[in-house]
């Protein structure tokens, strides 16, 4: 068995390795097209499906394949990655001063087996000046990330609170995914145990 993370993002590889599996890195190259017609939780889950069909096309029958998408969203919103900094300071001033919602969708794929789920965080920014807003993007933190922040890094310095998974914002839900490998055979918790039985020796 190979796990398989179809994901470019570095947050991504950061927290499946802090959950004890060893695992290859192989992108999706998935077009994120808009849909319109779908809410920010079947839109994550669809485009977490699409990147974990396309990569398990080329991966062995007993493979874990994982793959997530985000989104923030706010009065109806979807806020994906800011095209460039204006883009980055309008998403900001939307988020500015109140509470809007992270969604990351999870697909998990071995052989026949698919499992899709999403995981909701409630993030509150504090009111943010123009000023701010400049400044934290001067940081060049805004570009790659959904919403346009990053609440692992200078974004944390904007968040006054979340309600639910602080990983889900980051890109993963870590409680979720252990979940969902635990359906298709791969206990984390297990592994994690073996491994520090093993250090002990
Ligand atoms: C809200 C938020 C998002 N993000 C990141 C997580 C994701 O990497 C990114 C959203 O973009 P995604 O399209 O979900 O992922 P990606 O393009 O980085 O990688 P891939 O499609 O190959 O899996 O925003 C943070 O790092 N911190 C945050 O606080």
């Amino acid at each position: 068995m190979a796990m398989i993370l179809a994901s470019q993002s570095p947050r991504r590889r950061e927290l499946l390795g802090q959950m004890g599996f060893s695992f290859t890195v192989r992108p999706a190259r998935g077009e994120e097209l808009p849909h319109p017609e779908l809410t920010p939780a079947q839109l994550v889950e669809e485009l977490a499906r699409q990147k974990a069909l396309e990569v398990s096309a080329g991966a062995d029958a007993d493979d874990v394949v994982v793959a997530a998408d985000t989104v923030v969203a706010v009065d109806g919103t979807v806020l994906g990655k800011p095209r460039d900094r204006a883009h980055a300071a309008e998403m900001l001033s939307a988020l500015s001063g109140r509470e809007h919602t992270v969604y990351t969708g999870v697909a998990v794929k071995r052989g026949e087996k698919l499992l899709v789920e999403h995981e909701a965080t409630l993030v509150r920014f504090r009111p943010l000046t123009q000023r701010e807003i400049h400044l934290y993007i001067q940081t060049g933190e805004p570009m790659d990330k959904a919403g346009g922040y990053g609440i692992q890094g200078y974004g944390a310095l904007l968040v006054e609170g979340i309600r639910g998974d602080y990983f889900n914002v980051v890109g993963l839900p870590i409680c979720r995914l252990g979940r969902m490998l635990a359906q298709v055979g791969e206990d984390a918790l297990a592994r994690c145990a073996e491994t520090c039985v093993e250090k002990e020796r």
